[in-house]
């Protein structure tokens, strides 16, 4: 049974990098009696055009030129990939093809579409052969075989039989794209982009369930990603509006893709090659999907007015420019756009039927849910106004408007259309886990919160999980009283039923925020992120992981316009990152950090007094909030450790936490064993404080757990640990609870810049874990 086609187009196969990629994909998602619909390599396809032209110019020399480009091209590619006998089969294959195009040019017998078919030929050839020769059961298809038109038109039931004869069942099948051929035989193309159609149509003859067209973008943007950094990948689109994007130059689908699907459950998913742990945009059927916002751009277009257009005529005109058309009726004509290089071609074909009405123009066209786009035609003229831009034409119409100009409207001016028109009504899903001393609070004060931030966004809280129980509802929990609901419906669930909630959301953005202390959560992380969730972390153990792990996640996140906050692991809701990002963007270096960066540690050294035992203080800290859910994870220094990495990290210096020394505040042997352990030996870290209370006194000093960054120019010294502190010192002099952050930089060298206040505790660890989000959430708009 053939479940899935996977698409390549020729960015995926550029290279034999590439190539070798792809294999990993094919062998990772691939089954047997899979299709795999192969695009020639890289620009082949171009590269064949200009050989058709320089034939038909009769220009040998550059005929020839061109044919031993392309077999250096191809040569290069299976030089690369296959070995021994594939290879030399593979390279005689090729020379035999080149000799006899050759020929052929030089008979005056080349045909177009016969070759244009090569590219495809060349990578299914190769593709299947570097399978096989991975061990993989894979055979090449020539889809010559398997679709037939006749006076262009496919003979769906005949490629249907076709289909199933040839497909094997066995193997995975990789299949040309963009060629079929006539009833005499004779090769034919299925335009540009015809690989997609290719595809979707074997797809459709074969019944399968799901088409993957890799590509190089991840998916379904609102617009131009290389032009908008803040344009928003769509998890789901649905195929109306796909349809229209393509037709309106949208250059992810094509818009004959989609037809074969129409009244099929056959699901598509766009995905990338280049990043396979990315989320995919899923192109679905009406109604199952809610309604987005986008904005194309149009360059160098002209608007020709088609007289006694019927149906067949604009997909005819279509396949000959090889490009998608829009046509609409206004005030009783009837237009079509179509691109400036074509104009010719298109107006030729109508004989006399069509002509220019403007030409020489840009735009852009929003297309929107319907009841949204009176408003936005509106605000977008007005925005192109305030950039001195009259629109020439404007057609609005069913789910979009279409505005002509005759500048360019260049990335500035996409980036606002974008901001204001594209932005407004989207929605962010919630997800918060951890529910304890902190998650308790922050949620119990998001709902004040979503009131504030609800001004540009439509913010829903979709899931609440603790360690074994999670809440979900993708239509938002009810904020105010979601600790009934949390007692009514939270079930239990794995970390996979999690992400596949998760992924099937269909919101513009999800953040994940991350008020547990588990590091089993926190190495989720990169599956959030691959699912395109922003993050946010009062957890400190990602931000503490090792170097690759975490750098590999910075780079991911980057990758995709995505966000983490964590500004709550160190100092709770003091804006201590804020203040070293601003430091730093403002060309400041720091050199220093000292302090002290814990809480718990903080309450405990300033209560202590020998009064009430250390180990009782301990439990009130505890009781209070502050420690860690095990408190040795305060004792051993280990916490603060963790902070200090952080702080290092977020200034640019490269440590994993073992390079940052640690003595603890506790005997060694307290580490061990359970927390009742713990108490049951509590007289031991009694006696142990004791001590250091005794030796600090001798030498007029007071107990402090301090730590210590400082960034030499070819040395860093960082540790955290115990110290006695002179009465006068500013570490001496801290409320209970206090942190304090001693900042030493070029700008502050003599005269260091001190952040102080509460470290730790509920209400502020909350409130820091708010302003993380206040911040995202202002930073999407
Ligand atoms: N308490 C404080 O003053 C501060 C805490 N933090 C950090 O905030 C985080 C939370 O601290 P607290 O609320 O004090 O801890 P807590 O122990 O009271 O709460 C942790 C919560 O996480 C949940 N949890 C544990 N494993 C989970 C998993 N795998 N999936 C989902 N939920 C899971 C638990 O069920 C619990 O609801 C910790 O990482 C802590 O280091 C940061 C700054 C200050
Ligand atoms: N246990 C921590 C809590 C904040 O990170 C502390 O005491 O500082």
């Amino acid at each position: 049974m053939t479940n899935n086609i996977h698409k390549f187009g020729g960015s995926s196969l550029s290279s034999a990098e590439r190539y070798k990629s792809v294999a990993k994909i094919i062998i990772g998602q691939a089954q047997p009696g899979d299709c795999v619909v192969v695009s020639a390599a890289g620009k082949t396809t171009d590269t064949l055009v200009k050989l058709w032209q320089s034939y038909q110019q009769h220009d040998t020399q550059a005929l020839a030129d061109i044919v031993l480009q392309l077999n250096n091209h191809q040569s290069d590619l299976i030089t690369q990939l296959l070995q021994g006998d594939l290879k030399r089969s593979a390279l005689t294959t090729l020379n035999e093809e080149l000799s006899l195009v050759a020929k052929l040019a030089s008979t005056e017998q080349l045909q177009e579409a016969a070759l244009l078919a090569h590219g495809e030929l060349w990578s299914a050839r190769l593709l299947a052969a570097y399978l096989q020769q991975l061990n993989v059961a894979a055979c090449m298809q020539d889809a010559r075989g398997l679709f037939t038109l006749s006076d262009g038109q496919l003979l769906h039931s005949q490629n249907t039989q076709q289909c199933s004869e040839l497909i094997s069942q066995h193997k995975i099948n990789v299949v040309t794209g963009f060629i079929a051929a006539n009833t005499q035989g004779d090769t034919v193309t299925l335009g540009r982009n015809g690989s997609d159609y290719s595809a979707t149509l074997l797809a459709s003859y074969c019944n399968a369930k799901q088409v993957y067209i890799w590509t190089d973008t991840q998916g379904i943007f609102s617009t131009d990603p290389r032009k908008v950094n803040k344009a928003i990948k769509y998890a789901k689109v649905c195929r109306a509006q796909a349809n229209l994007l393509a037709r309106l130059g949208n250059p992810v689908l094509h818009a004959k893709t989609l037809s074969p699907l129409k009244n099929t459950d056959i699901k598509l998913a766009v995905r990338s090659s280049f990043d396979v742990q990315a989320s995919s945009t899923n192109v679905v059927k009406e109604g199952c999907v809610k309604q987005k916002r986008f904005i194309t751009t149009l360059e160098n277009i002209d608007l020709l007015s088609v007289e006694g257009l019927v149906e067949g005529e604009v997909t005819q005109v279509s396949q000959l420019i090889q490009h998608s058309l829009h046509h609409f009726s206004s005030a009783g004509e009837t237009y079509l756009i179509v691109p400036a290089v074509a104009t010719h071609q298109v107006v030729s074909y109508f004989a006399g039927r069509a002509n220019i009405s403007e030409s020489n123009l840009h735009g852009c066209a929003l297309v929107a849910p319907e009841q949204d786009i009176n408003s936005l035609s509106t605000q977008a003229r007005e925005l192109l106004n305030l950039h001195n831009i009259e629109p020439r034409f404007v057609h609005q119409d069913s789910g979009y408007v279409l505005l002509l100009t005759d500048q360019l409207i260049d990335s500035d001016v996409l980036n606002v259309l974008h901001d204001k028109l594209i932005t407004k009504g989207q929605e962010i899903a919630l997800i918060v886990a951890g529910l304890g001393n902190v998650g308790d609070v922050f949620v119990s004060q998001l709902s004040a919160q979503l009131a504030r931030l609800s001004t540009d966004f439509n913010i829903k809280l979709v899931g609440l999980a603790r360690s074994q129980k999670l809440l979900f509802n993708p239509s938002g929990i009810n904020v105010q009283h979601w600790k009934n609901q949390w007692q009514l419906e939270a079930v239990d669930y794995s970390s996979q039923d999690l992400l596949t909630a998760i992924g099937q959301l269909d919101y513009e953005h999800k953040v994940v925020i991350d008020i547990t202390a588990s590091e089993q959560f926190s190495q989720l992380y990169p599956d959030f992120v691959a699912l395109d969730c922003h993050l946010i972390s009062a957890n400190k153990y990602a931000g503490t992981a090792p170097t690759p792990w975490y750098k590999a996640l910075q780079h991911n996140i980057a990758q995709r316009n995505l966000y983490w906050r964590y500004n709550a692991s160190v100092g709770a809701g003091l804006p201590i990152n804020f203040a070293l990002a601003d430091l730093q963007n403002s060309g400041d270096k720091i050199t220093r950090i000292e302090g002290v960066f814990s809480g718990t540690l903080s309450w405990l050294c300033s209560m202590y007094n020998g009064a009430t035992a250390f180990s009782e203080l301990l439990l009130e800290a505890q009781q209070m909030g502050f420690t860690e859910p095990d408190p040795r994870e305060d004792l051993s220094g280990r916490d603060m450790q963790r902070k200090l990495l952080i702080l290092a990290r977020e200034l640019g210096v490269e440590l994993d936490l073992n390079d940052i020394a640690l003595a603890p505040l506790m005997p060694d042997e307290l580490a061990l064993g359970s927390w009742d352990d713990f108490l049951a030996n509590k007289h031991k870290l009694d006696t142990f404080i004791e001590e250091h209370a005794r030796n600090a006194k001798l030498q007029n000093a007071v107990l402090r757990y301090t730590g210590l960054l400082s960034i030499g120019h070819d040395s860093v010294t960082a540790k955290v640990g115990l110290a006695y502190v002179t009465p006068n010192d500013a570490l001496a002099n801290l409320t209970p609870g206090d942190n304090i952050f001693v900042i030493n930089s070029q700008w502050y060298s003599n005269n260091a810049l001190i952040i102080q206040g509460p470290g730790a505790g509920k209400e502020v660890t909350a409130a820091g874990v708010h302003s993380d989000l206040y911040w995202l959430i202002k930073n999407l708009k």
